[in-house]
């Protein structure tokens, strides 16, 4: 099939303000196509009536469903529910309302914590339905497989060109730093940077330390994802990682090298560890001709240099910024 080109179409990035979707309008830049955004104002994409009227309206070509409820494992281990109804909304009425006005091209973004808890590692695409789940993200893993479902229903039942890229653990500017919310690298990030500041003796990390993720800095997803738009045009969702994953704590050394602070690094085991690894088989995405090209030390360098312009934005500008 030939290579889809995203030149002179309307585009739209549902999530542009989120940390995948801002990296996406960043990247989308340089495709030479409109790209289409909707405020929570426009559109509750919860809302089935109002995604429909905005996309009738506004009539994309092409479609990146970044939006999302994204958190971090005690995010996800708290709001089961959040985390079930709304991102099987979402993805529901989004790819609804697109295959109704016509997208030529939807890419619906899922997530690893799709696979089964101990699933072979690598993680190969097939390995999808194999086994039973992380409890602490089963509700969030069964909305991302929901998900993956519709798009490669759309695609059996109507020929709807709909694919699925299921991301690693991803990082970088536009990250969410609260700490009961966020994913473990900007935490560790905010948790290094104020211990640095106040000259603490240590920082504590969840859990035991020994699990292992891996990481992607998300302009290297955004452009993964545009790839994919372009050259893939399959039922099988594809894997979006760096290939190579790190122990939490190996990780928690590296921030602190990289923000500068020296304290000790301190575990809290009654946090959840969550899955024990889950590094994915990066085969089939280099098959279709794409690599990372951001290692994770000068990833991580980047994303603190992000979250100091982000808190100096907020503090002498505000948080309506
Ligand atoms: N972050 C990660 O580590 C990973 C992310 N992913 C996937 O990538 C995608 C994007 O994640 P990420 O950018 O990190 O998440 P963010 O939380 O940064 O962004 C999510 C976006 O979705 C929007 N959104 C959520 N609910 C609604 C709603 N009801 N109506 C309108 N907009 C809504 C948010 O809007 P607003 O800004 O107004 O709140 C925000 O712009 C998700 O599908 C996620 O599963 C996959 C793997 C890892
Ligand atoms: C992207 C992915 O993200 C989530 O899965 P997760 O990888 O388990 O998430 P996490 O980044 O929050 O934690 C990774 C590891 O790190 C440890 N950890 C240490 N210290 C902190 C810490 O301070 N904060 C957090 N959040 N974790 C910490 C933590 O205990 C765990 O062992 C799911 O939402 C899932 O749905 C999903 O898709």
């Amino acid at each position: 099939m030939a290579a889809y080109s995203l030149a002179g179409k309307r585009v739209w990035v549902a999530g542009h303000r989120g940390m995948v979707g801002s990296a996406l309008v960043r990247r989308l830049a340089r495709e030479g196509c409109e790209v289409l955004t909707a405020s929570r104002a426009d559109a509750d994409l919860k809302n089935q009536a109002q995604t429909s009227a905005w996309v009738e309206r506004n009539r994309p070509d092409a479609v990146f469903l970044a939006a999302a409820k994204v958190g971090g494992i005690m995010a996800n281990d708290t709001y089961p529910a959040d985390f079930l109804y709304d991102n099987l909304m979402i993805e529901a009425n989004i790819i609804e309302a697109s295959f109704r006005v016509g997208v030529e091209k939807l890419l619906f973004l899922g997530s690893s914590c799709i696979y089964p808890k101990f699933a072979p590692q690598p993680i190969v695409e097939d390995a999808l339905l194999t086994g039973p789940l992380e409890p602490t993200n089963e509700w969030y893993a069964i909305a991302k497989i929901a998900g993956i479902k519709l798009a490669q229903a759309y695609r059996k039942q109507h020929g709807a060109d709909f694919i699925s890229a299921m991301p690693t653990n991803l990082y970088g500017p536009g990250d969410n730093f609260d700490l009961n919310s966020s994913h473990v690298m900007p935490a560790l990030i905010r948790k290094a940077h104020e211990a640095k500041l106040a000259g603490a003796a240590s920082i504590t990390i969840w859990g035991t330390g020994t699990p292992r993720r891996e990481f992607l800095h998300v302009d290297d997803c955004a452009d993964a994802c545009v790839h994919l738009m372009k050259v893939y045009s399959d039922t099988v969702h594809v894997n979006v990682g760096s290939g190579e994953d790190v122990t939490i704590r190996e990780l928690a050394e590296l921030v602190c090298k990289v923000v500068g602070f020296s304290g000790d690094i301190v575990c809290d085991t009654s946090k959840p560890d969550g899955t024990p690894r889950k590094l994915m088989s990066a085969d089939k995405l280099r098959g279709l001709g794409w690599k990372p090209s951001i290692a994770l030390e000068a990833g991580i360098r980047d994303a603190y240099t992000a979250f100091l312009n982000a808190n100096y934005a907020e503090r002498v500008l505000g948080p309506a910024h």
